[in-house]
């Protein structure tokens, strides 16, 4: 990558003379001659350095270090005799000074300094980043992140059983984490188990465990996920999944701390701390019968609320910028959102949450290549599920039309299409009329691509 230089100094002879020694010296650089053609360039460009005259015919170059030094590594250059001012302006946050008339041998050892510190620079801040990112689970400061730190200081020394809900993608399973990292059995085992990816029988055994011979192709004793958290955490995501015979034992180690692996015959303690998650209406689910209401009120005991992302639009800057840093193919740690960016973001409702986020961000970084400023161009963000953005299928019955036979995904596209439809892209209707997970149906919506990937 050949690094962009700007140029701005009104002195026409000086700064061709420094644009042809840049571009001979290897670099790719740029001229203008006042800070408002300046301006205009940087609105287009992102350069890796700046080299800018003292006095410019409409502005002092003290004056506008301050827009510039935020983002460029700036090299002031000064009059002879107006060394006073450059000094004032290094204290500005100036990287260096020239003085006039530029020595061109000068000039090429000061800019090789200037972009090395920085590059120094980056690479420090990209490091100090991963040693923090071991300490930051939760990033954002929003009065609603806030009181959801709150709650967890709040439960997370006892014991009890959390309930936590909200959409998809807000971090619930942040919280779960949050909540054992900050218990006192914290230094015990934590176990996760997502409750949508299993069939029933294999779901209780691998949570329950079971006995050698319990069923076929279990030629040997195996224990379960509530053993394997013994005196820690056991954190169950999606909840109101399971099967109302896995409820119902499930309810039985919250009422007395006892279960029995499959096929076995006595009894064993839990000694677990359990959390769930869900993004569904479990309360909903239990007036109509969907979800046992005893199980219900001994999860909701102690509920923690996340909000959506669309709540909470002041954490968008501070998420942002962790993914950007913490991103594993992201050298360029001095990447960030330009105000027009940032508007965009917080403009768009955020259906997917903060996984959304994130993986937005990841395009961007794409997108925009070697730049330091994310542009609302780098930034692709899916267009709101509703009506109007969906092909129109059939709102009455369930008849889908091929002209030839339809294979399993036609079907399954087809489907989906016309639900959508009916439901007006409410996705948690959708997963109730599939019999899936919301989180099953958000993988659908970006299968078919009605959301990006
Ligand atoms: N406050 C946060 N700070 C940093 N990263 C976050 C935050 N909240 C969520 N994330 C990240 O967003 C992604 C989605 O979070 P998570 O899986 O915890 O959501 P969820 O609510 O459990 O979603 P689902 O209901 O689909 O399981 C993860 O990569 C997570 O690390």
């Amino acid at each position: 990558m050949i690094p962009l230089i700007l140029v701005i100094d009104d002195d026409i002879t000086l700064n061709r003379l420094m644009v042809g020694q840049l571009n001979r010296m290897g670099y790719a650089a740029a001229g203008v001659h006042s800070w408002t053609e300046g301006q205009n360039y940087l609105q287009q460009h992102d350069p890796h350095l700046v080299l800018l005259d003292c006095q410019l015919p409409d502005a002092r170059g003290r004056d506008v270090l301050p827009h510039l030094v935020a983002d460029y590594p700036v090299i002031l250059i000064t009059a002879f005799g107006s060394v006073k001012e450059a000094v004032v302006s290094m204290q500005a946050g100036a990287a260096e000074y020239l003085l006039k008339p530029v020595n061109m041998d000068e000039l090429q050892l000061v800019i090789r300094r200037v972009l090395d510190a920085h590059s120094m620079k980056r690479e420090f801040l990209y490091l100090k980043e991963q040693v923090q990112k071991r300490k930051s689970f939760m990033v954002g400061s929003s009065a609603a992140l806030k009181e959801v730190e709150h709650m967890i200081d709040a439960v997370a020394p006892s014991m009890m059983t959390v309930l936590i809900q909200g959409e998809s993608g807000v971090g619930k399973e942040l919280v779960a984490r949050e909540l054992h990292e900050r218990s006192q059995v914290a230094n015990h085992g934590y176990v996760a188990l997502d409750c949508c990816t299993m069939q029933e029988s294999l779901f209780e055994s691998e949570l329950f465990g079971h006995e050698k011979g319990a069923f076929t192709g279990a030629d040997r004793q195996k224990q379960g996920l509530i053993e394997s958290a013994e005196g820690g955490t056991l954190f169950l995501d999606e909840i109101g999944e399971i099967t109302p015979a896995i409820q119902a034992k499930l309810l039985r180690v919250l009422e007395t701390g006892r279960f029995r692996r499959v096929g076995g015959t006595r009894d064993l303690t839990a000694n677990v701390r359990i959390v769930a998650a869900t993004n569904r209406d479990l309360l909903a689910m239990s007036r109509e019968g969907e979800f046992r209401a005893d199980l219900f009120y001994r999860l909701n005991a102690f509920t923690i609320y996340v909000p959506p992302l669309r709540e909470r639009k002041d954490d968008i800057t501070a998420l942002v910028e962790h993914f950007i840093n913490n991103h594993d193919f992201s050298r360029r740690v001095n990447k960030h959102l330009t105000d027009k960016a940032l508007d965009k973001l917080r403009a768009y409702p955020w259906p997917g949450n903060i996984r959304e986020l994130k993986n937005m961000v990841e395009r961007a970084i794409i997108l925009s290549g070697d730049a330091a400023k994310i542009q609302p161009e780098h930034i692709t963000l899916s267009p709101e599920i509703s009506p109007a953005t969906m092909p129109s299928s059939s709102r009455k019955g369930i008849s889908l039309d091929f002209d030839e036979l339809p294979t399993l995904e036609d079907l399954e596209r087809n489907y989906l299409n016309l639900l959508l439809d009916r439901y007006e892209g409410h996705r948690g209707k959708v997963a109730r009329a599939l019999g899936i997970s919301e989180r099953n149906v958000y993988r659908l919506l970006k299968k078919y691509d009605y959301m990006e990937a």
